[in-house]
């Protein structure tokens, strides 16, 4: 995890601001890929000469790789004298025993700066002499104690950054797992753990909003239809339960393959299905369900080295008005389905 999520980054600038203010000190937090989280203070002499000139610049960098390798090999702190004369502090900041973020201050002197020194620095980089020297003078002065003071005042600072992010790592890390776990129980509830269709309770919630349109609308035709797998008893009995399974997902298969997606199969029992087709007339109800008991009937599937195949049959209905709700309608259709049975099963029944 990024340790720009897990700290809040705006209230940390706004801390170090306040730190700025008071000590006169400069700060910057980077991540380990270098992008700058919080950045305060830093000054012209930095800002306006070192960083820009392209040889102040790589002893910047180098100043900048020394302190930060320091710090991965477990230093408390790192103080660095840059080579272009001025002193440069990092503190690590570690999340749960990782190290994710360096804090740095600097740009301040143990001793009054030697003029010459950065007379001379000036002339050799083309710097505009007097304004590279006013610049030097706003770099403060900071005693060996007064460092001391800071260092420790960063250190436990780097420390309570760590420990609130971890702490929000761990809240995140609980969050995430109490999303997937919902959205697991989410789908347990709604889908059917052997065909993956939706389960009975999504396909009657979803008639019910059907009902709910169709009382709201008219002139739609809303179909039904209850399926029911023949002969199956037999087919678990010869060939044992989890083939029966494996013809229960084929079956789903293509089932789901026939569908718009408008429409919706739920498996409503054992051996038992049923289909909405919204926007379905009879005729087109009918034609859809002749279509699937036919394929299903010429479809085979091979399963540890046996070619099985099984019929469906299937009673067909409409979405009435007059439904008071769901379970009227799946009545209906399972006459017409109890009808197909009858008349010798494989075969398409519709309701009256
Ligand atoms: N393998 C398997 N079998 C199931 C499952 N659910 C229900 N069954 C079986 O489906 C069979 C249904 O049998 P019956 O209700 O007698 O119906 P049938 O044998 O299909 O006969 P008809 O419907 O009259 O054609 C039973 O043997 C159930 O055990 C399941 O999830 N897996």
């Amino acid at each position: 995890m990024k340790f720009s999520e897990l700290v809040d980054v705006g209230e940390l600038q706004k801390l170090c601001e306040s730190f700025t203010r008071l000590t006169g000190a400069v700060t910057a937090v980077l991540d380990l890929d270098g992008t700058v989280l919080v950045s305060t203070g830093w000054q012209d002499i930095c800002t306006r000469f070192h960083r820009v000139n392209a040889q102040t610049a790589a002893r910047c960098h180098e100043s900048d790789t020394v302190l930060a390798g320091q710090l991965s090999h477990g230093e408390a702190y790192n103080v660095y004298q840059c080579k272009n004369g001025l002193v440069d502090v990092a503190v690590p900041i570690s999340i749960g025993g990782e190290h994710v973020a360096n804090f740095f201050t600097g740009q301040f002197f143990f001793d009054t700066p030697d003029r010459l020194f950065f007379s001379r620095q000036a002339q050799a980089f083309g710097f505009d002499e007097s304004a590279y020297l006013r610049a030097l003078d706003k770099a403060p002065v900071f005693s060996a104690e007064h460092v001391r003071a800071m260092m420790e005042f960063f250190t436990r600072l780097a420390q309570i950054m760590g420990e609130m992010g971890l702490a929000r790592a761990e809240l995140k890390l609980a969050n995430d797992s109490l999303q997937a776990s919902e959205a697991n129980y989410r789908q347990q509830a709604t889908t059917d753990f052997l065909t993956g269709l939706p389960s009975r309770r999504s396909f009657i919630m979803r008639l019910e909003d059907e009902l709910a349109r169709l009382s709201r609308t008219s002139g739609q035709s809303i179909a039904l239809l209850m399926l029911d797998l023949d002969h199956f008893k037999q087919i678990n009995d010869r060939c044992g339960h989890a083939t029966g399974d494996a013809l229960l997902r084929h079956f789903a298969v293509q089932v789901a393959d026939e569908l718009r997606r408008i429409d919706m199969a739920g498996r409503i029992g054992g051996e038992e299905f049923a289909i909405v087709l919204p926007g379905a007339d009879q005729a087109a109800a009918l034609a859809f369900a002749h279509r699937l008991c036919e394929r299903v009937a010429n479809s085979t599937l091979h399963y540890q080295g046996e070619s099985l195949s099984l019929t469906v049959s299937i009673g067909v209905t409409d979405l009435r008005k007059t439904d008071t709700d769901p379970d009227v309608a799946l009545a209906r259709a399972d006459k017409a389905l109890y009808l197909a049975k009858e008349r010798g099963r494989n075969r398409v029944e519709l309701a009256e």
